[in-house]
């Protein structure tokens, strides 16, 4: 069976706070094996629209459906955050750093993988005994852990605790543990927030590089820099409404996306079209 091009459909998704419509009928794909990134000024709805590809909130309207490469589809709009995870294979990581900072870097790849372990242990205490089922459930966890240590370029701070590392290996630390899980689709919000030019460059080139291994990336990203070079697809939002929708290029040359972020009215789009010699 040939595996549908898009991994991820989101339909007439809308999100409702109150009296606030932080999303509003929004419609977008992600391609299989493709970087996608979803931009737009502050408060355009960003991480609302992760929050309910990855569970945490329940949309009020829509459907979000995820196809696996054997064409089995889930509706993420129906299943919760843990089922999300652990059944559609979704992984995300957050704005803020959530790695354990008191566990080695090691340590955290390995809880990230404490479902497949439980599942060796039969979900009992077999594990303390060391099954061998467990065993060789642990050792693949550990070969695993040791190849995304060795991808984010710290095999040699295993042993060190995750907060005493620097800022933009934390960063790469968290997208390795989500990547220990074997995410279909990664969810990244703001993984270049913070992050000096350097660190920017190493995170482009992992995210190639998991693009590279078959996993599909959606990303939330302010740095147009990473974006630009990264981005096979980018969609654009606005006040919770998709004003743009296509390649870097395309979208770099829209004059509705630079009107957005530069907080013009639409009919002043005209006007600084012009003034960009558009
Ligand atoms: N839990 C919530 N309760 C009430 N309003 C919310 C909630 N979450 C988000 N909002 C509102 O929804 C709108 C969209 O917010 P959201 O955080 O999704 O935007 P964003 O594009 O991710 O912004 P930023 O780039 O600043 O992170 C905002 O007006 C925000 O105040």
């Amino acid at each position: 069976m040939i595996a549908d091009r898009d991994i991820l459909r989101v339909s007439g998704l809308t999100m409702r706070f109150g009296g606030i419509l932080a999303v509003n009928d929004l419609s977008f794909t992600a391609r299989r094996g493709k970087i996608t990134a979803l931009i737009g000024p502050n408060g355009a709805g960003k991480t609302t629209v992760f929050n309910c590809i990855t569970g945490f909130y329940r949309p009020s309207a829509g459907e979000i459906s995820l196809t696996h490469d054997g064409g089995e589809t889930h509706r993420l709009d129906k299943l919760n955050d843990f089922r999300i995870t652990k059944i559609a294979k979704v992984a995300r990581t957050f704005q803020n750093i959530r790695l354990f900072p008191g566990m080695t870097a090691l340590e955290n790849l390995m809880v990230a993988q404490h479902n497949a372990l439980m599942r060796a242990s039969g979900l009992t205490f077999l594990g303390l005994f060391g099954a061998p089922s467990w065993r060789a459930a642990e050792k693949q966890a550990i070969e695993r852990a040791t190849f995304w240590l060795d991808r984010i370029g710290l095999r040699g701070r295993a042993d060190d605790a995750a907060g005493n590392l620097p800022y933009g290996d934390q960063r790469r630390l968290e997208i390795a543990r989500a990547m220990c899980t074997e995410p279909v689709l990664l969810c990244l919000d703001e993984p270049a927030a913070g992050l000096n030019a350097r660190e920017s460059a190493e995170l482009s080139e992992l995210l190639r590089n998991i693009r590279a291994g078959g996993t599909s990336i959606l990303l939330i990203e302010h740095d147009m820099s990473v974006v630009m070079e990264i981005s096979d697809h980018v969609v654009v939002l606005d006040h919770g409404v998709k004003i743009s929708d296509g390649t870097p290029r395309e979208i770099r040359d829209d004059p509705r996306v630079i009107a957005a972020y530069l907080g013009v009215e639409d009919e002043e789009v005209e006007k600084v079209e012009q003034e960009l010699g558009l």
